[in-house]
């Protein structure tokens, strides 16, 4: 059994994908190059979960991940996966700070430290992920250049940290989904996550109820569609906690839905909602099912 994740060794992700799988031997993680290599290899069934960010408390939604999982109808959420995030800011032994004219990162770390970026005047450059830019900065050993992220690919790729908590919101959380082959679809063997237990990160949030994705692909573009959608959801008194509008890519000024409900797919209510949206002649598509993370204050 293989767990895939946002590589190389020392992302954000890497540390999601080992606190959900808290069990597993380090030798079970598997790094990706991307994004989207990530859902393709639980897709192939090559890997038997993946790990990938879905959203941040600063910079909002990782599009790649949503974008990928509507083009793998195979995929399903099981689980999601709050981390706290701190970014930092590192450097080559040889680089005094002062030196420093570029910065290199993932476009989201980038985007939440924009204020220390501009501050500066650095130039940015992104990368797939935090630590490729660091294993990157490491080969090349510049020293006109600092990446931003975990201290983790500090220590993977030997950099030092010379600045820390340099996000524009000290706050600043990611959340994560663990995807896997839709439950239906394949029998593979044990690839729950694992219970939270007591001393792992993910232990700081209480487990409180479940939360459901779903798409809806409006039927036609008509004055007050959304609102009708939206309409479905109130009247059967479901809550909604996410909502998210994408481009078809089929037209211009045509979207669909990521709605994320406070409920299971047990619930009848969810049922009826989804019924009476394809009775208006929505399309709808069940993206996951599972509990509900919740930072602890
Ligand atoms: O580059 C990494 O270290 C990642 O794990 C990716 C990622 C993201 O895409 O949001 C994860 C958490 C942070 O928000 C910044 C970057």
């Amino acid at each position: 059994m293989m767990i895939a994740f946002l590589g190389p060794a020392g992302t954000f992700t890497e540390t999601a994908a080992k606190n959900a799988f808290a069990d597993l031997s380090p030798e079970t993680f598997q790094p990706m190059a991307s994004i989207p290599a990530v859902l393709e290899a639980v897709a192939q069934g090559h890997v038997s979960a993946g790990v990938v960010p879905m959203e941040n408390s600063i910079q909002g939604t990782v599009h790649v991940t949503i974008d990928g999982l509507l083009s793998h109808p195979r995929l399903e959420i099981v689980e999601e996966v709050l981390l706290r995030i701190e970014q930092h800011l590192m450097v080559t032994e040889q680089t005094r700070t002062d030196q420093v004219t570029e910065v290199w990162s993932h476009p989201q770390a980038l985007a939440q430290c924009r204020a220390f970026i501009l501050d500066r005047g650095l130039c940015e450059v992104q990368f797939d992920s935090t630590a490729a830019a660091a294993a990157e900065l490491a080969k090349q050993q510049r020293t006109d250049v600092a990446v931003i992220g975990p201290k983790s690919a500090a220590t993977e790729h030997g950099l030092s940290v010379v600045q820390s908590d340099i996000a524009d919101v000290s706050e600043n959380w990611t959340r994560f989904a663990v995807v896997r082959i839709n439950r239906t679809e394949a029998a593979l063997p044990g690839v729950a996550p694992t219970e939270k237990n007591a001393t792992h990160e993910a232990s700081r949030f209480a487990q409180q109820d479940k939360k459901t994705m779903l798409v809806v692909i409006p039927y036609g573009n008509f004055p007050g569609v959304l609102a009708s959608i939206l309409n479905v959801f109130a009247t059967l008194g479901l809550n909604l906690c996410w909502i998210e509008s994408r481009p078809t890519r089929l037209r211009l000024g045509t979207y669909q839905f990521f709605v994320e409900i406070q409920t299971g797919t047990e619930n009848d209510s969810l049922q009826t909602a989804i019924s009476v949206l394809e009775a208006y002649g929505h399309g709808t598509r069940v993206l996951g099912s599972y509990e509900r993370s919740v930072v602890s204050s």
